[in-house]
Formats: C-alpha cells, structure tokens, sequence
C-alpha cells in the first residue's frame, strides 16, 4: 500500500486564489484593502524566509503588507510601542509578532497588547478563550491549515480518533480545540505521556507538532490513518546545506498511512493562506462587513 501524497501547495493555491478574489470584491464594493502587519525582532534566517513568503503572498493576494525589523536586542517598551502605533494604524487589519521572540523580552506582555480584533495568529487570551469555549474566534493559521488538509481527505471529522502530540499554543492547543468543533474525538500527547506508539496507532488522524525529526515512525501508524505532519526541523546535510524534515518518518508513513502531508508542502503552505483567510476575515469584521465567503 502507499499513502496519497495530500499536496499542500495546490489546496494552498486553490486558497490563496479564493482570498484574492474576495479582496477584490471588498475592494471594488467597499473601497477596503485589508492589510497586515508583520513584526520580526531579530534575525533568525527561518524566520525570514517565512516572513518573505508571507510578503510575497499577502501582496499577491491584492492585499497591503507592512513590514516591521527591529534588532534583537530592542527593549521591551520600543516594541510594545510599535505594537501600540499598529493597533491605532486603520489600514492595518492584523498584526503578526514572529515568534519565538529573542530571550529577554516578555512574549506574553507583547501578545497581550495586540488588539484581539487585530491578531490573526489567535494567540491573544481573548481569542484563544473564545476557541477554547467554542465561540467565534480569530484562530491560528497552522491548525486552521490543518482542518483543511484533513478534510481534503475526510470531508466529515465526525466520530474520528484523533490524536495532536504537542500542546503548544501556537499549535497543538488550538487544534484540539477545532478538532472538537468538528466532532472528533481527541486525545492530547506530550512530552509527558506514556506509550506514545500506543496512543498513536489508535488514531484515524495523526497530528504531530514536536519538533523532533522523524520521531513518529511507520510502525507506531494504524494501517490507513490520515497522516498531518506539522514539524519543520533543518537538518544539516553533507554539502554544509540544510534540509527540511517534519516530525514523521515520511517514507515509512507512505507505505502504512492512508494519506500523508510532505515537508516542505504540506502544512507550512498552508500555515500562510490561512494568515491571508485572517486577514481578510479581520478586515471585514472591524470594518462591520459580513463575513466574507472564505
Ligand atoms: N508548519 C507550520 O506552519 C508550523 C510548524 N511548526 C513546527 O511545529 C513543531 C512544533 O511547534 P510548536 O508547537 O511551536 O513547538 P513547542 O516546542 O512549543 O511544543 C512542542 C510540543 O511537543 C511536545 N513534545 C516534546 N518532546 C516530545 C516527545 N518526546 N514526545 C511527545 N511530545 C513531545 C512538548 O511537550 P511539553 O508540553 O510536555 O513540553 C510540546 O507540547 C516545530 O517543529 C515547529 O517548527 C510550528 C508552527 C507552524
Ligand atoms: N507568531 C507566529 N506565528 C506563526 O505562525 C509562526 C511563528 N510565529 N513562528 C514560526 C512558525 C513557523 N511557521 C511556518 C510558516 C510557514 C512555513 C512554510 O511556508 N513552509 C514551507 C517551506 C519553507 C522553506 O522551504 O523553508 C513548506 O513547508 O512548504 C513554515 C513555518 C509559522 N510560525
């Protein structure tokens, strides 16, 4: 048996074309260009490579893109100032802070201050509230790429067994929480669990948000299990290079899975159309619009 390769970059591409079309719309009939703000501190290269493509897509989609690069060693004030001037800015719709954030400064203070209306990464206390409590909520790109892939596979969740290893809030957290919104049954792994390979191939859907390369293995997958593969670690290759390898021994989950993510290609992809699909929706909501169709 080998799995169906699910390919993140044409449903990314499908998205990113149905955002473009409602930033057209909202344009022509409402004279709104959303826009989004990206504050970078520091200069991790993984880091810039994902603000870049960001950037390029933001803008390609007909949306404005404002970029922010400040020094590591900024104080926590200064940025809580640019923060500040991007929540009064109207042409600003979301504010993105990459993270992790350079040691020193207070990543919770920094979340806080963004206005929720404004945080397309769905982190702000507000907004992760309002997810846990199964309310209307801005919420984070990379679980939100990852219904979309499963559900290119299985268009209902309904019943499932799902598993997320990882409990972060940028990721595993937040997925549990739109896994459960649609009827999944979802059980949550982490550096504290017992009998991981157990837990895992119990699983319809695997989830898995460690950063440990290749730490699920083939053997650990339940024959036909939809595979999500969330992890992007840089491996060092014999040529002084890098390269990219997710939390999933890929090739042994193609001959066991149903359907698998690659990395890069699968979630990553997706990680950025689904910060268009906030920003877009954010603009439509503090400019009073309805919800737009994406
Ligand atoms: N594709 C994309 O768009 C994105 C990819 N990523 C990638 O996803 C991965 C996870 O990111 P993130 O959630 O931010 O990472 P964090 O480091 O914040 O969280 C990692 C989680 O994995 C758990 N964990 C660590 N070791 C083990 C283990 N041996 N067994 C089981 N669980 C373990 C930790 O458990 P505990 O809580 O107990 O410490 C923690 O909950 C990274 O590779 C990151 O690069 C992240 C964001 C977006
Ligand atoms: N506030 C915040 N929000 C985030 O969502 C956030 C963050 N901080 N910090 C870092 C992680 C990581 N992340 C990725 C996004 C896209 C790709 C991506 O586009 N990956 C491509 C490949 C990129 C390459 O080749 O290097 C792919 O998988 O196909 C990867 C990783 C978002 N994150």
């Amino acid at each position: 048996m080998t799995a169906k390769i699910i390919d993140g970059k044409v449903i990314a591409a499908d998205l990113r074309a149905r955002v473009a079309e409602e930033v057209a719309r909202v344009k022509r009939d409402h004279n709104l260009v959303p826009g989004l703000a990206v504050v970078l501190v520091g200069n991790d290269p993984a880091s810039e490579v994902y603000v870049r493509s960001k950037h390029t897509q933001t803008q390609a989609a007909g949306m404005a893109s404002f970029e922010h690069k400040l020094p590591a060693d900024v104080s926590q004030a200064d940025l809580l100032a640019v923060v500040a001037k991007l929540n009064r800015d109207p042409s600003v719709h979301g504010i993105l802070v990459q993270l992790p954030l350079p040691k020193g400064l207070n990543t919770e203070a920094v979340i806080n201050a963004i206005d929720p209306a404004k945080d397309v990464d769905g982190l702000h206390p507000n907004n992760a509230g309002r997810l846990a409590g199964g309310f209307e909520a801005l919420s984070p790109c990379t679980p939100l790429g990852c219904i979309i892939l499963t559900k290119s596979v299985h268009p209902s969740l309904e019943g499932m067994n799902a598993v997320v290893i990882g409990r972060s809030n940028l990721v595993g957290r937040p997925l549990v929480q739109l896994l459960l919104n649609e009827n999944a049954t979802v059980t949550i792994a982490h550096s504290r669990s017992r009998d991981l390979p157990g837990i895992v191939k119990q699983a319809d859907l695997v989830y898995a948000a460690v950063g440990r390369p290749e730490m699920v293995r083939g053997d650990w997958l339940k024959p036909g299990a939809t595979v999500i593969d969330i992890g992007i670690n840089r491996i060092p290759k014999d040529d002084g290079k890098t390269r990219l390898v997710g939390d999933i021994a890929y090739q042994e989950a193609l001959a066991v899975a149903g359907a698998v993510t690659p990395v890069p290609g699968g979630v990553g992809q997706m990680t950025v159309a689904c910060l268009l699909v906030n920003t877009l929706r954010a603009a439509c909501a503090i400019a009073g619009l309805p919800k737009p169709t994406v």
